[in-house]
């Protein structure tokens, strides 16, 4: 398997690294009903983090303000050590594209190339008439998708239609797709719920080893079993606040337990992000 290019970050592995993120007393409140209650998360390089929690805990929103899909109402997000807020146009655009997303539901172009759809991660940094039309993308980015293809083992399928490829393939795809984004900072929401064991334990593992290389990454589950086997760090969430951010050497069934002890609330009317 062909290396990427070592991430700018890659071999640190501990808490005393810089982190590539933190987030401080992120809010957020659909229609009269706080759902991030003040949240603060940091996540490092070289570290896996679960994030588990019962349903309508919270967890993809907080996300979501991360990456910037949704606005928080309050709190303060550090990117690369550079604070978002007050930043817009190009400035911006470079922050967040430090951070990359992968969803349950895997947003590929079926009728599009592998590689094609991996190659759409560098999107965000071409100018913008091949973002506009990008048939062709550039030969160094196809390169570049060939590498982070290869890092996720499906070189050998860059030429078939995404559309053909099984769930758990596409889920890596999705992955191949963040790296070719450059970001450092990969949040996957889900990302192995619609996955039968083997392809979920596949794509965890890729999540884990991704982290190995100097990437933070954040990943909310439904699998506890999982994040216990993998990760480094769980961070469980009920009704809008961190309640559990621990080693997951120092987790037990029962601390996994609390997390889905608690009634979930009813859920507030829908809201536009
Ligand atoms: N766009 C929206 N409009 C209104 N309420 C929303 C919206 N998005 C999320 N919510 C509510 O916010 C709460 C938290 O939702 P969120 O999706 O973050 O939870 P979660 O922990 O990811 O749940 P799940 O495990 O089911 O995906 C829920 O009550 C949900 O109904």
């Amino acid at each position: 398997m062909a290396a990427l290019a070592p991430h700018p970050q890659g071999g640190e592995t501990t808490a005393d690294a810089k982190p590539l993120l933190q987030a401080r007393g992120l809010r957020k409140t659909y229609a009269d009903r706080e759902v991030l209650c003040g949240v603060d998360l940091t996540l490092h390089p070289g570290e896996l983090v679960a994030v588990l929690g019962a349903n309508g805990s919270g967890k993809s929103t907080l996300l979501r303000c991360i990456v910037g899909l949704t606005d928080q109402d309050d709190g303060d997000l550090t990117i690369g050590g550079t604070e978002v807020a007050g930043l817009g146009g190009k400035a911006l655009a470079g922050v967040r594209q430090e951070v990359a997303m992968v969803f349950q539901q895997i947003h590929l172009v079926g009728r599009r190339t592998v590689l094609d759809n991996v190659c759409a991660g560098a999107l965000g940094r071409l100018p913008l008439r091949r973002s506009i039309a990008p048939v062709l993308f550039p030969r160094e980015v196809r390169a570049e998708a060939m590498s982070c293809l290869d890092r996720v083992g499906l070189a050998d399928r860059a030429n078939d239609r995404a559309g053909r490829l099984s769930g758990g393939q596409q889920q890596r795809v999705a992955i191949a797709r963040a790296l070719c984004q450059r970001a450092s900072v990969v949040l996957a929401d889900e990302p192995v719920s619609a996955l039968d064991p083997a392809a979920a334990d596949h794509v965890v593992s890729l999540l884990r080893d991704l982290a190995r290389e100097g990437y933070a990454v954040a990943a909310v589950l439904h699998q506890p079993d999982l994040g216990l086997r993998y990760a480094d760090r769980i961070i469980g969430m009920v009704d809008g606040r961190i309640t559990l951010d621990r080693p997951a050497t120092d987790v037990v069934r029962t601390d996994v337990d609390a997390l889905y002890a608690a009634p979930a609330a009813a859920p507030a009317a829908e809201v536009t992000a």
